[in-house]
Formats: C-alpha cells, structure tokens, sequence
C-alpha cells in the first residue's frame, strides 16, 4: 500500500507522506465499525456541560455530519442546565432541585422551554449545517414527538416511614413517544436536532430532564447506541479510574455501594432503562474530549463506559 517509489509519494517529504498514510489508514481501520452502525439508529445526548467552546462544538458537529454521511441515523437530544441556570439568574427567578430535577412553575417552564426550544436547539442547528449537513430542530412537542404526564416523585421519611408527595411542577415524564416524525428523515441528509420539551394531554409544556428523553427515543427508536455525552471521562471506580465496560448487574451494583452516585445515578438508570427496553448499548462520555463520538463508534477501544445487557 505504502509504495514509496510511486510517482505520486516520492516527490513528498517523507514526514508529511507518513502523515497522509497514517490518515488513511485510520480511515481504512474505521470502515468494519462504518459497516457495522450503517443504517442503525445512534442517538447522542449532548449535555449542557458538554457544550464548551465555539470550536469544540463545530468539532461535535461535523462529528454528527460524518456519521450522518456514512449512512449512520443520527439523532441529537441537548440538554442546556447551565444555560438555563444563566437565564434564570438574569431574570432573577430562583430555582431549586429535587434528585436531580429543576422544580419547574409556569414562569420556569416559560424561560426553559425559550432557552432550550430556542436559543439552545438553534445554535446546535447552525453548527450542524455550517458543517455541512441538513439539521433541523424539533422539540418534544412537533410531531406530537414526546406525550407527557406530570412527574409523580414521593420521598420517605427514614424515622417515621411516612411518604409525602413531593411537587416538581411542570416536570414531565414522557408516557409516549411517537417516531414518525424521526422516521420521516431516515435515509435523509436531514438530521433531526430535538429539544426535551414535552407536551401534556391538557395541552400543558412539560420540562423533560435531557437524559430521559435521549433514552426514551433511543428505547422507542430501538437505536444500537445511547451515546451520553457529559463531563467526566464515563463511569469511575473508587479509585476515580475510567470504568470500560459494566453490564447492568455491574451497574445496579456500583448504584448500590456508592461508587456511584449523585447526577450519576440518573444518568445511568436511564441507561439501564434504554437497554432494557431494547437499546443495544449506552455509553456515558467525555463530550469535552475532541471527536469523542467518532472514537466511541470507530474505534476498537471506544471512549467512556460501554453499558450493555449482560
Ligand atoms: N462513579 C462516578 N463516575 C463518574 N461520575 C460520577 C460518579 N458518581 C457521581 N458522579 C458525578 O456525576 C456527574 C455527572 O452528572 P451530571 O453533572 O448530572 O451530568 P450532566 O450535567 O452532563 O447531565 C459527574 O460530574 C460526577 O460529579
Ligand atoms: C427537569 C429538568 O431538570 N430539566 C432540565 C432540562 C435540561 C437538562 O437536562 O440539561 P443537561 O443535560 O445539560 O443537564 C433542566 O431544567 O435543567
């Protein structure tokens, strides 16, 4: 393959002629990975702190276009519980969180849904297409995409054992999610970007954490990854290194000693969720880590923490 007499190398230097080949090679190592996610199903949930800096999230961007162009059905799902934070902060509206969830009144869920539905969602779009694709921004509630019913949480009382019921607002919990919008764009240049709002059967805009409804599509659309694009390198032991692979027994395990916890926990029950519903496999990521979805897929080691069935 390397025939450095040829015509074409031999006039090269021979540094910068080792750099091409090197090139091709990674894309000669990526194609049995290319054949294998082909016309599958990878949905990526790219979290609020996952989204860094300007160049960092034109990397994410023609990262989705390529898979795009190699016949893989990406679907986006953000986040933006920074930005929101922000926001609020300006506005001067106060909000708290209860196991993870922003408790959500009428003024919030207002503010969510313009950040996320809104500013969010289109700087995502914009990336994508100046990178070459065809993105388009859907929220949960276009194409009656994510049905909610309002997110019943209770908590115990360790002494006394009584459970009270706890109001989290306009938080959603999706009952239903309808894909035909989704597979409208399969086998397109269209890649679908989706903001987690939902809507209620009153009507009502429900707030939907981005981790559930990233695992909600990925369980209705049957995909062959949940790609969860975070902070952290994936899932850590307790001596904070890099966990490759955990199976869902594995998982409920480390839920239970505390190795992990805190926003972990959600993360990873929706995982659990997504592959027990049909997902083939979730991954938790770095998404700060440059091209982490294309190392995740193409290659042998992948990049976070590979959870599957058993
Ligand atoms: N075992 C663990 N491995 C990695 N992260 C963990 C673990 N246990 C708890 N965490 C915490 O979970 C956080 C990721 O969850 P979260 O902040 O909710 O992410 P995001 O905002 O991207 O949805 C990490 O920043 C870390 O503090
Ligand atoms: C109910 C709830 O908590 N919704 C989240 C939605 C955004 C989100 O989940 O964003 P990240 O993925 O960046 O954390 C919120 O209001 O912050």
């Amino acid at each position: 393959m390397s025939d450095s007499n040829s015509p074409i190398t031999s006039e090269i230097p021979a540094a910068e002629r080792d750099l091409w080949l090197r090139k091709a090679q990674t894309l000669s190592d990526a194609l049995p990975y290319m054949c294998q996610f082909g016309g599958k199903r990878v949905v990526v949930k790219y979290g609020g702190h996952a989204m860094g800096e300007e160049a960092l999230a034109l990397q994410f961007a023609q990262d989705i276009v390529l898979l795009n162009q190699v016949g893989i059905e990406p679907v986006v799902v953000h986040g933006g519980g920074p930005q929101i934070k922000k926001m609020l902060e300006r506005l001067k509206i106060q909000s708290e969180f209860i196991d993870g969830l922003r408790v959500t009144d009428k003024a919030t869920v207002d503010i969510v849904e313009m950040v996320l539905a809104g500013s969010i969602n289109a700087e995502i779009v914009t990336a994508i297409n100046r990178s070459g694709g065809f993105a388009i921004g859907l929220s949960g509630k276009d194409g009656n995409l994510i049905k909610c019913r309002k997110l019943a949480r209770t908590k115990k009382d360790p002494d006394s054992s009584i459970e009270t019921v706890l109001d989290l607002g306009f938080v959603g919990e999706p009952v239903e999610v309808n894909t035909h919008i989704l597979k409208h764009f399969e086998q397109s240049d269209i890649i679908p970007v989706v903001a987690p709002i939902g809507y209620g059967e009153q009507g009502e805009t429900f707030n939907i954490n981005a981790d559930t409804a990233a695992g909600s599509i990925a369980g209705a659309l049957q995909a062959a990854r949940l790609l969860m694009l975070t902070d952290v390198p994936g899932v850590l032991d307790k001596n904070k290194k890099l966990i490759p692979d955990l199976t869902i027994a594995d998982a409920r395990r480390l839920m239970e000693d505390g190795t992990i916890s805190g926003g972990m926990i959600p993360k990873i029950e929706t995982c659990i969720e997504a592959v027990e519903g049909g997902v083939e496999a979730a991954v938790i990521m770095d998404g700060r880590m440059p091209h982490a979805v294309l190392l995740e897929l193409f290659t042998p080691r992948g990049a976070g923490t590979l959870i599957r069935k058993g």
